[in-house]
């Protein structure tokens, strides 16, 4: 029986049967020459019969990937490139065509076994099958040496008729005997026992490679894969991310890293080179448009991160208490600890201190209280949001500018137009008008000649954080010091100038827009010390700025000042 387990991969079949996957024939190629580079032992390429762009693409992976090993292949021999028929001449013909450049050709045809099938679908009696089988697999072997056999919805066929079936398969001329749970209908100990049950009763079965191809309609695939090997088959069909017709085929790096993770317990190898895994991953699904769900085991975007304090505690003291697979081992850089509302101080300060920042005690405590207000309204807080938090610890909200009045023009009939009035520092109110590529543009624009400012804007998001017409509207702006300014934060210039961050929340988006830009005005403003130089007047003749005397008694009209 041997140790090593032949990974069959029919991404490119039965994958592609998946509801939307078709694949381009360019694509089934480049898919096939990545499964080749990850070491995969037999390449099922397609279904020839299925149109004659699938049988050009089964010929086309035949010639460029079944004839040599490619370049980076882990082994010597180029793979077995597999093509599936029918149980009848003409598919047989179609996939024969198809598969026949390659150095180790191998015919797969199928016919269903199970009494639903036979009686409902083909509409044929026990012994027509067994007839058909004998007939058609005999023929098939007198194109290609290597046939695979498969008794279709095999979980669900009669014990007995199977063993008849497999031993009619093998004096015909089968090399390979596949089992199919075809409806992922059986669970493990019942597939487990199912070839438990071929070896001990098929004859001639030690002879051929038995295989295992199963579904994944109750999510139990890749466990009755490996049911099926336990119990001694040598050849696992899977699929990658585990895609196929309905919920799926095992997934083969699931198999895989079962294999390789719980070696003690299996004591079976693959020539598979694991660390290609995410990459394939990655490159099926874009070719398919299946996207991998974040949860999805050795693959998925989550299957590596950790988001919780405690699991994060328990990654920085040693990676082995949450993790059973090294990220590096399937191709993931590393491991993530993803901040969010679930995380600690320990995860918080280590994030930290790898982005250059050290705090501790209060301080730590400090920021660890406002990373927990912000991450409950963010899903995640990535390593802006903490560059922002921090140069803020160093510049607690200050209210030097405050937002008098706001109005803006702006539609497809002229230029955005702006005016903002702010309260400054030296408790003069002044109102500037300024135009600009949209509404928000002009208004920071006006805010920009009012604060004399000394940044620069490097990200404006917008969301609404309620629903409905009257939603209200989040915005989160960040802005950098800029470079080169003389004077007190000259040590701040270059890659290290400050970034500061701000909020605001109002149903006009534009309202919220300059209330969160004012923040981080008004936080920079507080980090440097407070030093404003008001801008002048258009009565100076250079800024064109009204200045508002501050007396606004009763809503009385301002007087004008300079
Ligand atoms: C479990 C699996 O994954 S099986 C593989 C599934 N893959 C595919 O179906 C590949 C894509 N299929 C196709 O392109 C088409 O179905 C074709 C070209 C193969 C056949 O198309 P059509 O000739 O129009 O037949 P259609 O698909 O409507 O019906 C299938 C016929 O094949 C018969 N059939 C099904 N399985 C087998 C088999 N293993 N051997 C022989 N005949 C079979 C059915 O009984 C039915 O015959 P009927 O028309 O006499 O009732
Ligand atoms: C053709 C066979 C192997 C198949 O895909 C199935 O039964 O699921």
């Amino acid at each position: 029986m041997g140790n090593y387990v032949r990974i069959f991969d029919t991404t490119l079949r039965d994958g592609e049967q998946s509801p939307g996957a078709t694949m381009t024939s360019s694509e089934k190629l480049e898919i096939a020459k990545a499964l080749s580079r990850l070491g995969v032992d037999v390449i099922e390429a397609g279904f020839p019969a299925a149109s004659p762009d699938d049988l050009a693409a089964v010929r086309a992976i035949a010639e460029h990937v079944g004839r040599e090993p490619i370049e980076g292949r882990p082994s010597s021999e180029p793979p077995t490139i597999v093509g599936l028929a029918r149980a009848t001449k003409g598919d047989i013909d179609a996939a024969w065509e198809g598969i026949r450049p390659a150095k180790h050709p191998c015919l797969h045809t199928f016919l269903s076994t199970s009494d639903l099938h036979m009686k409902h679908k083909l509409r044929m009696s026990r012994e027509q099958v067994l007839a058909r089988i004998a007939e058609m697999v005999a023929y098939a072997k007198t194109l290609c040496p290597a046939i695979e056999f498969s008794p279709e919805d095999a979980g669900r066929s009669e014990p007995e008729f199977l063993y008849q079936v497999l031993d009619t398969a093998i004096r015909a001329g089968a090399t390979t005997l596949n089992i199919p749970d075809t409806v992922g209908y059986t669970t493990p100990d019942e597939f487990g026992s199912l070839i438990a049950g071929i070896f001990a009763n098929v004859p001639g079965i030690d002879d051929v490679i038995v295989s295992v191809h199963c579904h994944n309609d109750l999510g139990l695939a890749t466990a009755n894969t490996l049911a099926g090997i336990r119990a001694g088959a040598r050849q696992a069909e899977v699929t990658i991310n585990g895609i196929g017709e309905r919920a799926g085929n095992t997934s083969l790096e699931e198999v895989v890293m079962a294999l390789h993770t719980r070696a003690p317990k299996f004591g079976l190898t693959t020539g598979i080179d694991t660390t290609q895994l995410a990459r394939v991953s990655r490159m099926v699904s874009t070719a398919t448009g299946i996207v991998v769900q974040p949860n999805k085991a050795v693959v998925g975007a989550n299957a590596f991160a950790h988001e919780s304090g405690i699991h994060q505690d328990g990654m920085l003291k040693h990676e082995a208490t949450y993790e059973i697979m090294r990220p590096e081992t399937v191709g993931v850089t590393q491991t993530n600890l993803v901040l969010g509302k679930h995380s600690g101080r320990a995860a918080l300060s280590a994030r930290l201190v790898s982005m250059g920042y050290s705090f501790d005690g209060p301080a730590l405590d400090r920021v660890f209280a406002r990373f927990k207000a912000l991450a409950d309204r963010r899903k995640q807080v990535h390593d802006a949001d903490l560059e922002a938090l921090v140069h803020d610890e160093a510049a607690p909200d200050v209210e030097a500018f405050t937002l008098e009045g706001l109005l803006v023009g702006c539609g497809t009939m002229g230029m955005p137009t702006a005016t903002v009035r702010l309260r400054c520092p030296d408790g003069k109110v002044r109102v500037h008008a300024a135009v600009g590529t949209g509404p928000v543009d002009a208004a920071y624009k006006a805010v920009d000649a009012i604060v004399q400012t000394r940044a620069t804007l490097l990200e404006f998001t917008v969301r609404s954080v309620t629903e409905g017409i009257d939603a209200l509207g989040e915005v989160a702006v960040r802005i950098r010091e800029l470079h080169g300014h003389e004077g007190v934060r000259a040590q701040h210039d270059g890659p290290q100038a400050r970034v500061f961050h701000g909020n605001g929340a109002d149903t006009d988006i534009i309202v919220a827009s300059v209330k969160a830009y004012l923040r981080a005005q008004n936080r920079l403003m507080a980090a440097t010390g407070g030093v404003w130089d008001a801008p002048v007047s258009r009565r100076d003749g250079v800024v064109p700025m009204e200045v508002i005397d501050l007396q606004l008694v009763n809503g009385a009209e301002p007087s004008r000042a300079s």
